[in-house]
């Protein structure tokens, strides 16, 4: 079935703004947001407990089963801290955001991560892991980085993502403002 409508994935370490960003954009167009973490819980798609980094391990292949049909139909906001399991077809765009170490880790904190959770997740910001991870899994051409640290990065990402959604021209995009 071909779509009418792009799939994006938006991706990056915890903390780096991928909700805030979603929230914004979808103020400006019609696409559906999957918010992969909590879908895992409320379909229970999940495998286990990671207790380094004190959070769920999604059951990859059952996350990919539940949602390839309501991906393949198109118009959909992927947004997950990792990116390597799903399939290459979904994706018309994939964004990785990136903040600095020093903003990244005050975020976390605000969060109430503990020490062990912060730093893990800050080597794997300075490491530059998922962005990695999305070059190692998709083709270069359809990854951006994102720097996001304050509220002018913010306002940029989201015109550019509004700019990439308009240019992939399908047919069915919705504006809303
Ligand atoms: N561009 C930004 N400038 C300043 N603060 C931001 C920015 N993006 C996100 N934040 C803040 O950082 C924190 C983490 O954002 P969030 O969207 O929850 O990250 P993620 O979904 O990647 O875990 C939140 O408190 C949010 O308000």
């Amino acid at each position: 079935m071909s779509r009418s409508k792009p799939n994006i994935l938006i991706t990056g370490t915890p903390g780096v703004g991928k909700s805030t960003l979603c929230t914004e954009v979808l103020k400006h167009v019609d696409l559906d947001w999957l918010e992969i973490s909590k879908i895992a819980k409320i379909r229970d798609c999940l495998a286990g407990y990671d207790e380094q980094f004190n959070c769920p391990i999604i059951d990859e292949d059952k996350i990919i089963d539940e949602l390839d049909p309501v991906v393949e139909m198109g118009g959909k906001i992927v947004e997950y801290h990792g990116c390597d399991f799903f399939p290459e077809r979904w994706f018309d765009g994939i964004f990785v955001l990136r903040t600095n170490n020093t903003i990244l880790y005050d975020r976390l904190q605000e969060r109430g991560y503990n020490d062990l959770k912060i730093r893990k997740n800050v080597e794997c910001e300075i490491f530059q892991s998922i962005l990695e991870e999305a070059m190692n899994s998709y083709d270069g051409t359809i990854i951006q980085e994102l720097h996001n640290n304050n509220i002018n990065d913010m306002e940029k990402n989201i015109k550019i993502i509004l700019r990439f959604i308009r240019n992939t021209g399908y047919f069915k995009i919705v504006f809303l403002v």
